[in-house]
């Protein structure tokens, strides 16, 4: 029986984000296109002979106990299965906070995959994506991994047959967005019904005519520096450049990893205060 498991929990991108309406729940249903990118929070999930769940992180904004999502994901499970032992969750955090890139999702995601290994219960990746679809919207799309086409709120996920692989620049001004503003904010203003999308993208161009996100009309108004980032990433030569999720984070497509390299690098130098990485998606 092991001890404790080490996981990499990575970001996502949001390709595409379509907001279809409003649900009565005040939820929104979506078409999305997600892809997981090569940014990873470290979990080390450890039994313990100390009864409870203890989650510690020591990163600004992410609570430590009982509202950081990761313990709530080990709760759901303790609780499902009447295990007894104590559970220590660590948290590494690479990816930034409050930022687009679901980053609590996904180490909510990667605690239920990785408590359901370390005790051995036996709960496949169905009933894990349902128990995390009840702590967070973005959760079963990192329990379903890598790429994927997402409907409903996210939930009901299909796996897309082929899509190009990139170098993705992500660039983040180091100001916090609360997705539960954005989405109380949006305007649901469409009147035609939605076109419909391909089922593959056989190469870049096609990936990129397909990129649009509704979320950016609430937060690029309020933090016009998203707008600024998209125009800067164009010019150092992505071959597109959007908002991720409910932002603040941009991402930009690269095809080449120098070209990549050197656009974050630049990004770097000129603003010391955010955050730019190069990293390949999965
Ligand atoms: C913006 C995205 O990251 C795109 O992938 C997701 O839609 C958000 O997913 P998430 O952060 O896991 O969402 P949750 O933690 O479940 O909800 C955060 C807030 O976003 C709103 N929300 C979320 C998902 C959704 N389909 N409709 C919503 O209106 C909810 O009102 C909630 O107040
Ligand atoms: N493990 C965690 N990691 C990050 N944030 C967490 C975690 N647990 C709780 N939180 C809280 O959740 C809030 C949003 O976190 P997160 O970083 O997942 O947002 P996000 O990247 O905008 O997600 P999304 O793309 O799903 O909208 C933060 O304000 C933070 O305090």
């Amino acid at each position: 029986m092991l001890h404790s498991v080490t996981l990499q929990a990575p970001a996502k991108v949001n390709y595409r984000l379509d907001v279809v309406g409003r649900r009565p729940d005040g939820y929104h249903d979506l078409r999305m296109i997600m892809q997981q990118v090569n940014l990873c929070d470290e979990i080390t999930i450890s039994r313990s002979v100390t009864p409870g769940i203890r989650v510690s992180c020591g990163a600004a904004h992410v609570p430590d106990g009982e509202e950081n999502i990761a313990w709530k994901a080990a709760r759901a499970l303790l609780e499902l299965s009447g295990a007894d032992t104590g559970i220590e969750v660590h948290i590494t955090k690479r990816i930034p906070v409050a930022a687009g890139l679901g980053g609590g999702s996904s180490d909510c995601a990667t605690v239920l995959q990785g408590l359901n290994d370390l005790l051995e219960l036996g709960l496949s990746r169905e009933r894990l994506m349902e128990i995390g679809v009840r702590l967070g919207a973005d959760v079963p799309f990192f329990l379903f991994g890598t790429t994927a086409r997402a409907e409903g709120i996210g939930e009901l996920l299909t796996p897309l047959a082929a899509i190009p692989s990139l170098w993705v620049v992500l660039v983040n001004p180091n100001v916090p967005v609360s997705t539960a503003w954005v989405y109380r904010n949006l305007q649901l203003t469409r009147k035609e019904p939605l076109a419909k999308l391909p089922d593959s993208f056989d190469d870049v161009a096609a990936l990129c005519a397909v990129l649009s996100n509704d979320l950016e009309s609430v937060t690029i108004p309020a933090f016009p520096v998203i707008g600024e980032i998209k125009e800067l990433l164009r010019s150092l030569g992505a071959a597109a450049a959007m908002m991720s999720g409910s932002g603040p984070t941009v991402f930009g497509l690269f095809v080449e990893e120098a070209a990549a390299r050197a656009a974050a690098d630049a990004i770097g130098h000129q603003q010391p205060g955010w955050f730019a990485v190069a990293v390949e998606t999965l």
